[in-house]
């Protein structure tokens, strides 16, 4: 399969019926430029991950990136890291995602052991790990699924491991969240969106992206067993979550 990656146009013509949003592979050939251009502070998140890792990181250890996508988060890993630093599986329900990020490990960082596995993640047998990465997968869980997931992940963690849980959240405060979403909007048409496309995406995420409050989540990571966790980010209505399991 090519390598290639476009712009991402999924929106941008008037369609009869919006579907609901899915990771096929006409998201996967555009799939860098969606995120890029729908994610406020993914860039940086990408970036900062590396550096958690370095600081929290047992030399050796394991970590999970869960909902890997592409592969962003082990790149940013490999990017930082020597090789004998960690081992990484990524774990993604689209087998479109899958067979790209295998082949994208492959030929940029062949040295580093991280391996890509098709699998769900409210399912999956996890292998004790010194961090977990739940870079923008947990939001699209069913809300009923989120709590197992997270405490499963508790369970796998490693004695003084982390979790970094980063999201698209919602306010408490009506007012606040319009004008979060809003601004989202502006963020998305400086970005070169159209009304259309941020209208008709908007449709398709309804009931496929459910966000919840922040502090849901920490109450949530709180109920796992998550002695700490720390919002160490957030851009608008994007926002990033370290918990922490007690050494
Ligand atoms: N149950 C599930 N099990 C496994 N994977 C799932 C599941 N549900 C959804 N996914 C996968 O979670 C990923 C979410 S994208 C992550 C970006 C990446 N982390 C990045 O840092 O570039 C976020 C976004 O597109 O906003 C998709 O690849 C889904 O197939
Ligand atoms: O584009 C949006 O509205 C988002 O909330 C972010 C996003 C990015 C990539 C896939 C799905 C949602």
């Amino acid at each position: 399969m090519s390598d290639a990656s476009y712009r991402d146009a999924i929106f941008s013509t008037p369609l009869d019926r919006v579907a609901r949003f899915s990771f096929d592979e006409q998201v996967v050939a555009c799939f860098p430029d969606m995120i890029r251009r729908s994610v406020p502070g993914y860039g940086q998140i990408l970036g900062m991950l590396g550096v958690i890792a370095e600081r929290h990181l047992r030399h050796g250890a394991h970590v999970y990136d869960l909902g890997c996508s592409l592969g962003a988060v082990g790149l940013a890993l490999a990017g930082r890291l020597p090789a004998d630093a960690f081992r990484l599986t990524g774990v993604d329900l689209s087998p479109a995602m899958v067979s790209r990020a295998g082949e994208t490990f492959a030929t940029e960082c062949p040295e580093h052991a991280i391996e890509v596995v098709e699998g769900d993640i409210r399912t999956l047998d996890y292998r004790p790990s010194g961090m977990i990465v739940l870079n923008f997968t947990l939001q699209f869980l069913p809300p009923a699924d989120r709590e197992a997931v997270i405490k499963a992940l508790f369970d796998a963690l490693e004695p003084g491991g982390v979790l970094v849980l980063s999201e698209k959240i919602v306010a408490d405060d009506e007012q606040e969240n319009a004008w979060l979403v809003e601004r989202y909007h502006d963020f998305k048409r400086a970005n070169g969106y159209s009304d259309m496309e941020i209208s008709q995406k908007r449709t398709a995420l309804e009931n496929v992206l459910v966000p919840d409050t922040l502090a849901a989540h920490h109450q949530r990571l709180a109920r796992a067993g998550f002695q700490r966790s720390h919002t160490w980010f957030q851009y608008l209505n994007f926002a990033s979550i370290i918990a922490f399991k007690d050494a």
